[in-house]
C-alpha cells in the first residue's frame, strides 16, 4: 500500500527514521508516543515471556505498526525489532489523533475497540500467573521459610529456593538475584555468605587453600510476620514494580541447558568445544571483576585439563588425556589400517599423540596409510573410534 504511506509522507509531523538490523525500536511497557509504517525492511513484533520470544507478527513496507499504544493511549504491548535495515515513517500521536478524528464516529469507535481488544490478546501470552515476578518470589519464599520452620537458627539455602522458583515460575537466576538483591536492600531478607577455597598447589606439589570463592549463600527472613505484607504493599507501588524489572532475555546455564533440553556439564563441553557460539555467553561484570580478583591473572594464562573419566572420553580427540602407556598398549593391538583410520579422523593434537605413542618406524608406515586414504568411510571410522573408546574404558589406567 504505497500510497498509505505518501499521505502520512505529506503531513508535517512525519518523518523517516533508520534502523539499523536488530535494533530494538521499541520495548514493552514504554510510553507510546508515535507510531509507524514501515517504508523499508522487516519489523518482528514479539513478547518476551519466561525467557522466551513469543513472536506475535511481522510488519513489512507499506504496513503500520505502534498504532495500538497511540490510539488506546497505553504503554506498548510488545517488543518491535528490526529484522533487517529498516526505514520507517514515524507518525506523531497527534497526527494519528486528527486523522481518526477526520473519520467517522463508528470508526473512531471500532479502531479503538480493536486496539483494546488486541492489547488484552497480547496481555494474555503470559506464562506468569501473578503477573508480578516480585511478588511470586516472595510468596514462593515466605512458604519455603514456613516450611523451614521457625526457630532462631532457620536459614534457607539460597541455590535451593532460587531452584524452586525457577520450577514454578520460570525465572532466569539473574533475575532472581536482581529481586534478592532488592529484598536486601530493603531489609526483608539478610544473605550470608558461606565461602570456600580454591585449591593452590605450590612448587613443591603440595597443595593450600587458595583464593577464597562464595560456595553458597543461606537467606533469613529477620520479620517473618511482616514480610509478605510489606512485599505486597512494595509491588503495589508502580515505581517498585519498574526497580524490580530486569532484563528477561539474558539466561544463565541452568535456564540454558533447560531450553535445550541437554545437562549443564555438555553444554559447558559444547562451549569449550567451540560448538556453541561464544557470543552467546556473558558475564556478570562485577561479578566476574571479583572472581579475576581473587584468582590473578595468572590462574587464566593456562587451562589445566581435569583427568577424564570413562564417562568423558566421547572420541578419538580426548585421546590426549589419556596416559602414554594405555594408549601405547592398544594401539600396538590394533592394526595399521586401523590406526591409519584413527589418524586420518583425529585433530591435530590427538593425532600427534597417536604418532608420537608408536615407534617411528610403526609412525612412519601409519603416516602414509593415513595420507594416502583418499576419503574416510563414516561407518568404518565410527566403529574403529568406538572401539579405541571400548578398549580405552577397559583398560586400566584411566579413572573411573
Ligand atoms: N498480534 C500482533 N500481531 C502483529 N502486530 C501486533 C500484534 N500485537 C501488537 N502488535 C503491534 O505491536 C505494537 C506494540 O506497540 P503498540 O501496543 O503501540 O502497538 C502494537 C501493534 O502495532
Amino acid at each position: 500500500m504505497p500510497q498509505d504511506i505518501d499521505r502520512f509522507e505529506d503531513e508535517a509531523d512525519s518523518a523517516v527514521r533508520t534502523f539499523p538490523k536488530g535494533t530494538v525500536i521499541f520495548r514493552e511497557g514504554q510510553a507510546s508516543d508515535v507510531a509507524y509504517v514501515v517504508k523499508k525492511g522487516r519489523v518482528s513484533i514479539y513478547r518476551v515471556v519466561g525467557n522466551k520470544r513469543v513472536r506475535l507478527g511481522e510488519r513489512g513496507p507499506g504496513e503500520m505498526f505502534g498504532e495500538m499504544g497511540v490510539v488506546t493511549a497505553e504503554p506498548r504491548a510488545s517488543t518491535a525489532e528490526a529484522l533487517e535495515y529498516v526505514e520507517a515513517l514515524a507518525c506523531d500521536k497527534r497526527l494519528i489523533q486528527t486523522m481518526l478524528l477526520k473519520s467517522p464516529r463508528p470508526v473512531q469507535l471500532l479502531t479503538g475497540y480493536l486496539a483494546e481488544r488486541v492489547q488484552a490478546l497480547a496481555a494474555q501470552v503470559t506464562d506468569r500467573p501473578s503477573g508480578d515476578p516480585f511478588l511470586a518470589v516472595c510468596r514462593i519464599v515466605h512458604l519455603a521459610w514456613q516450611a523451614a520452620g521457625r526457630g532462631d537458627k532457620a536459614e534457607l539455602d539460597y541455590a535451593e529456593v532460587s531452584r524452586t522458583i525457577k520450577d514454578i515460575i520460570l525465572l532466569s537466576q539473574i533475575e532472581i538475584d536482581a529481586i534478592f538483591e532488592r529484598l536486601k536492600k530493603l531489609h526483608l531478607v539478610s544473605v550470608t555468605e558461606v565461602k570456600g577455597h580454591f585449591p593452590r598447589t605450590n612448587l613443591l606439589g603440595k597443595t593450600k587453600p587458595g583464593p577464597s570463592f562464595v560456595k553458597n549463600r543461606r537467606l533469613r527472613l529477620p520479620d517473618p510476620e511482616k514480610f509478605l505484607a510489606v512485599a505486597k504493599n512494595l509491588s503495589r507501588d508502580a515505581a517498585n514494580a519498574q526497580a524490580v524489572g530486569v532484563d528477561l532475555e539474558f539466561c544463565d546455564l541452568a535456564d540454558f541447558s533447560r531450553e535445550a533440553g541437554g545437562a549443564p556439564e555438555v553444554i559447558l563441553k559444547k562451549i569449550g568445544y567451540g560448538e556453541i557460539p561464544e557470543k552467546l555467553f556473558f558475564f556478570h561484570k562485577s561479578a566476574a571483576r571479583e572472581f579475576i580478583e581473587a584468582m590473578g591473572q595468572e590462574y587464566f594464562k593456562q587451562a589445566r585439563r581435569p583427568r577424564l573419566t570413562a564417562a568423558d572420553l566421547e572420541n578419538v580427540d580426548d585421546i590426549v588425556s589419556v596416559d602414554g602407556a594405555t594408549l601405547e598398549e592398544i594401539l600396538s593391538t590394533m592394526g595399521f589400517h586401523k590406526v591409519a583410520v584413527l589418524a586420518a579422523m583425529a585433530g591435530e593434537a590427538a593425532r600427534d599423540k597417536i604418532y608420537k605413542t608408536l615407534s617411528k618406524k610403526i609412525a612412519g608406515i601409519v603416516r602414509d596409510e593415513a595420507s594416502a586414504m583418499a576419503a574416510l568411510d563414516d561407518d568404518e571410522a565410527a566403529a574403529v573410534e568406538q572401539e579405541l573408546l571400548d578398549r580405552i574404558k577397559a583398560a586400566k589406567g584411566l579413572a573411573s
